[in-house]
């Protein structure tokens, strides 16, 4: 079945059941250890995770890794190009779980990312980014821990479908001769506009199927969080991109007012059940121009739109979520991309889970890592219904790889989610408390140190790893 690499002889298979792992004590996952800083961060994570899973469970539970190839190593062991091995894919598939380090993509051209290859072929559609604080970690933000949010990024479409055309390709020039010729002068709101002749072209898919699959499990996640974070932010760029991003949000809103309609509130229904609970005597019109900003200077046909959406929201949930019901539900909001890279930043406490397409996404989770203490703090998970692979936020670091520097941080705390997501909870809180008591006592990496004020002696990426373990207490 393969033809390079052999599961261990000892262990057993994760398999799924309504997209819910069923994980056995001794379960076989595959790693890959990833390019650049791979080398320097997976030893350390594995050592981690075997010594807490030990610690917790005494031998009763015990992870059995299989070793899996792809970037250089699978070029190494396969041959030239075979930087994604179908042994690689046939363990992942078989085994269902994994986790691995990053992988490098070129610029420009060269090979398509292995990574997003990789969510790919196993339709892991949600990328879950949480960016939480812990304690003493040092950060260019004046409350960093008042950040507590969870990017949950599409995974699957956007741009990184990647179909796109170099400029001057053939197929580009006839793209954009029969998009300037034919369909642009069909479509009476695009007017005169024209594709320059001399354009790259990439297009930008966002399915209903897509959206709405993210947006379901973004809502599932929020109704497991405490109440005060029983929130998610639908995130776009519908201003700009109205049948694209724009049409993400009103997916996600159609989505939690139709399959989640007990448990959701959207912001501006709350808008409109708070304001009849503060006035019971309020008019439609009273309350339409409470909500709707300049609604004095709307049209007519506007104004009653806005009335009629009022009455709609009173007539169908105000048994089900008015007189301050709606505070128990999971509220559903949206904000413009653009807008939510400052609002991290200056109201971090609002917000909890950020639903996301897949380029917004892949942005505001390096955004949000840095608030919390760099990328060295970022893990990630990429979920589908049969299959995940855990995989940190950041890429191979390639200029400090091998040096023994590097924070693990991310790939460890990605290790943490695979733990909570096989219900190895115990193992998992272990590791949290070690991180968490080792950065506590300055015992951090280079890139932690060097904030630290005063600065302390770095400890190498091994030592790091030595240190959680010390605090697992
Ligand atoms: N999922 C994946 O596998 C991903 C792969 N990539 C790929 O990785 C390659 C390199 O990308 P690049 O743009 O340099 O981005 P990287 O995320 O690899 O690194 C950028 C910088 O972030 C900081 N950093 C990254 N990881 C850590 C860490 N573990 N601990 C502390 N600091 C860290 C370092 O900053 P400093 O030097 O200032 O300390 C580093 O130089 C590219 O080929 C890219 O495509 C990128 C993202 C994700
Ligand atoms: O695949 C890559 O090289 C980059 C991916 C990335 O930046 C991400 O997933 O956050
Ligand atoms: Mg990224």
């Amino acid at each position: 079945m393969y033809e390079k690499i052999t599961p261990p002889a000892a262990g057993a298979k994760i398999t799924f059941k309504n997209g819910e792992p069923i994980v056995p004590d001794n379960p076989i996952i595959p790693f890959i250890r990833g390019d650049g800083t791979g080398i320097d961060i997976w030893p350390a994570t594995q050592k981690v995770l075997d010594a807490a899973v030990a610690k917790a469970y005494k031998g009763q539970r015990k992870i059995s890794w299989f070793k899996v190839y792809a970037g250089d190593e699978a070029c190494d062991l396969y041959g030239t190009y075979q930087y994604l091995p179908q042994d690689t894919l046939t363990a992942i598939e078989e085994y269902g779980v994994a986790i691995k380090g990053p992988l490098t993509t070129p610029v420009g051209g060269g090979i398509r990312s292995l990574n997003v290859a990789l969510r790919q072929i196993f339709d892991l559609y949600a990328c879950v980014r949480p960016c939480r604080y812990y304690a003493g970690t040092p950060s260019p933000h004046k409350n960093p821990e008042k950040l507590d949010v969870i990017v949950y990024r599409e995974n699957t479409e956007d741009i990184y479908l990647g179909i796109e055309w170099r400029q001057g390709s053939e197929i580009g020039d006839r793209l954009i001769k029969l998009l300037n010729e034919e369909l642009i002068p069909a479509t009476p709101e695009h007017g005169k506009k024209r594709i320059p002749l001399d354009s790259g072209i990439g297009i930008k898919p966002i399915s209903k199927t897509g959206s709405q699959r993210l947006v379901r499990r973004a809502i599932k996640h929020a109704l497991l969080l405490p109440k005060n974070k029983q929130q998610v932010t639908l995130v776009h760029k519908g201003n700009i991109m109205k049948y694209t991003e724009g049409a993400f949000r009103d997916w996600g809103y159609e989505l939690a007012t139709s399959e989640f309609r007990q448990e959701t509130v959207t912001e501006q229904e709350s808008w409109i059940l708070s304001n009849k609970e503060k006035n019971p005597n309020i008019s439609l019109e009273e309350n339409a121009r409470q909500i709707e900003p300049g609604f004095d200077n709307l049209t007519p046909d506007k104004k009653a739109q806005v009335v009629k959406e009022v009455e709609t929201v009173l007539n169908t949930i105000w048994a089900s979520h008015g007189d301050g019901k709606w505070k128990e539900k999971v509220l559903v909001n949206d904000r413009i991309a653009d807008s939510i890279f400052q609002q991290i930043q200056t109201r971090p406490d609002e917000y909890s889970i950020l639903a996301t397409m897949n380029l917004n996404g892949d942005y505001l989770s390096d955004a949000a890592a840095a608030i919390v203490g760099g990328l060295g703090m970022g893990p990630g998970a990429n979920i589908g219904d049969s299959s995940a692979i855990f995989e940190a936020t950041h890429g191979t670091a390639p200029k400090h790889a091998g040096l023994d520097r590097i924070n693990p941080g991310s790939v460890i705390l990605s290790g943490v989610m695979m733990l909570e997501f096989m219900g190895w909870q115990e193992a998992a809180d272990l590791v949290k408390k070690g991180l968490s008591d080792a950065i506590a006592n300055s015992q951090v990496t280079y890139d932690l140190a060097r904030l630290l004020e005063p600065p302390v002696e770095p400890l190498k990426c091994s030592e790091f790893a030595d240190a959680i373990i010390q605090h697992f207490g």
